[in-house]
């Protein structure tokens, strides 16, 4: 579905994104990873044609063979929302301050569609549903009244309004306490397996997609250093870089490792 190859991305003549290549297809998780600055976003922007004017990509990216690296931004304006959609970490952003949740949804729909205005609203409400939140009290909020979860989730309903074909999502919990955290991971996830989105998950920390990710990325100093199924290379990394990323992660000890596995099959 998503073709990346030979993507470089340039400031002057410094490569901060060295070859590289990506492919995501329907219903995968892929999830890119590495260490802050090793050139993760920059990867994710390129795709939707969102990087600052002072950076350059080269190389080729293709969403279901068309390419998309040589598009005007009007042609990138329609395609981000309706094919590929973001959520980033600063949830905070993602809204107007003195707009309603509602509103916002409805504009990003009147953009791109010719629905009604009671079709807009209907589909506003299920996507607010669809992300576990109280749809209609949300749909009137204004972004302050509502906490940073509840706020990452209407972000993410508004990304999925025109049902993209592809979630690139930035770090979208690293600003959240652990638990929300797992909630949002756990959310996308469902939506994942009911919709059969490609998921390209951004994290500098391997631990959130442990359960989630089918395709790991591992980058390092805007270099790929290793990538492939994920639990392989959960089990069996070969760069030294992968190895260390991974012995960062702390393990429980094995009686309280069982502990959590009974819970979650309980739960
Ligand atoms: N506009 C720019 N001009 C010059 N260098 C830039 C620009 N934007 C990013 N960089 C540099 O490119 C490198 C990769 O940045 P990028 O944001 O992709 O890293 P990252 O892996 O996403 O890190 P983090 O996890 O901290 O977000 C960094 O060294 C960064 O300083």
């Amino acid at each position: 579905m998503l073709s990346i190859r030979g993507l470089t991305v340039h400031h002057q003549l410094q490569t901060l994104v060295h070859p590289l290549d990506l492919q995501l297809h329907r219903g995968e998780w892929l999830a890119l990873a590495g260490e802050s600055g090793s050139g993760k976003t920059l990867t994710s922007l390129a795709i939707g044609g969102l990087l600052s004017a002072d950076l350059h990509a080269h190389g080729s990216i293709q969403l279901e063979g068309k390419e998309l690296l040589h598009l005007s931004e009007p042609e990138f304006r329609h395609i981000r929302g309706r094919e590929i959609a973001y959520v980033f970490q600063d949830y905070q952003s993602a809204f107007t301050p003195f707009i309603t949740i509602g509103k916002q949804m409805d504009e990003m729909i009147r953009a791109h569609t010719s629905l009604s205005r009671q079709q807009r609203q209907h589909s506003c409400l299920a996507h607010l549903e669809q992300v576990e939140l109280p749809a209609k009290p949300v749909y009137n909020s204004y972004p302050f009244e509502l906490s940073g979860g509840q706020l990452q989730r209407a972000a993410i309903a508004t990304a999925l309004l025109l049902s993209p074909k592809v979630l690139i999502a930035d770090e979208p919990t690293t600003a959240l306490d652990s638990l929300t955290s797992r909630s949002i991971i756990q959310l996308i996830q469902r939506i994942q397996q009911e919709t059969g989105i490609a998921i390209l998950w951004i994290t500098h920390d391997l631990r959130q997609v442990q359960r989630t990710a089918d395709t790991l990325l591992i980058m390092k100093s805007g270099q790929v250093v290793e990538s492939g199924k994920s639990h392989s290379i959960f089990f069996h990394p070969t760069h030294p870089y992968t190895v260390q990323l991974l012995s960062s992660i702390p393990k429980l000890p094995s009686r309280y490792r069982l502990e959590l596995q009974n819970k979650q099959v309980n739960t």
